[in-house]
């Protein structure tokens, strides 16, 4: 079944010769990181832009990996320096996307991924209009629920919150060019991979 839905009106073209910025959004819980990881594990030459949170590190993750943990004070001078493309508050943690970095890869011809929250994707929409928005769709409300319960790393207040988010982010899918429904990992790191490296209106549909 083919769980990638094309929301874009460009027509079709031919494969992509420039970059592209591909930015993948989701409610927290529906297996953004889990996609990510795998789509690099198997394609360890795609790059993605490592964000700065003020967020507390879960255990296993480490500093210039997952994130740069950093405290208010620094973060508040990564944006007074404009050195973040976007940043948002999310449950209570602000995170950003360090600006030079992405630029850099850009220039550099490589395609270039960011995770980031709805509010960030807003932002990247606003900044850089030739970007492709991705949302990661859950199966199902349920599912959603589960997976964010079954990950077991936050409390239950957190957990809460993050469900709060979820239902606005969800509201706000037909904002995105491409939908890619996460029933399974494989399939949709496949697609995922197959959308950064085609031009937009070129979306694929595999799965
Ligand atoms: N706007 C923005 N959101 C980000 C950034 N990095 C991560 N996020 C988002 O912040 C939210 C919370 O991330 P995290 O605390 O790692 O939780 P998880 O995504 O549920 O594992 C998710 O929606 C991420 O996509 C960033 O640089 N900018
Ligand atoms: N396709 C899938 N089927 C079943 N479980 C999944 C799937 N994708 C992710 N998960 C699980 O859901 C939970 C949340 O995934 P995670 O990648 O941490 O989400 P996010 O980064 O979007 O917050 C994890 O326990 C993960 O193993």
């Amino acid at each position: 079944m083919s769980s990638a839905v094309s929301r874009g009106t460009t027509p079709a073209g031919p494969p992509a010769r420039q970059p592209r910025l591909t930015v993948l959004s989701g409610p927290s819980g529906v297996g953004k990181s889990t996609v990510v990881a795998h789509m690099r594990k198997v394609h360890p030459e795609v790059w993605l832009s490592v964000s700065a949170t003020t967020r507390t590190p879960r255990p296993g993750e480490q500093h210039g990996v997952q994130y740069f943990f950093v405290d208010d004070e620094e973060f508040d001078k990564l944006i007074a320096n404009g050195e973040l493309l976007e940043w948002a508050e999310f449950a209570g943690n602000r995170y950003g996307t360090p600006r030079k970095a992405v630029l850099d890869r850009l220039e550099a011809g490589e395609p270039v991924l960011l995770e980031i929250d709805l509010q960030g994707a807003r932002q990247v929409r606003e900044s850089m209009p030739e970007a492709q928005l991705v949302f990661l769709a859950p199966p199902s409300w349920e599912e959603l629920v589960r997976r964010l319960t079954g990950r077991g790393t936050e409390a239950p207040e957190v957990i809460e919150r993050r469900l709060e988010a979820a239902r606005v982010e969800l509201a706000a899918e037909k904002e995105f060019d491409v939908t890619c429904v996460n029933t399974s990992v494989e399939d949709v790191s496949r697609e995922l991979l197959a959308l950064m490296l085609h031009r937009s209106g070129d979306k694929s549909t595999s799965g």
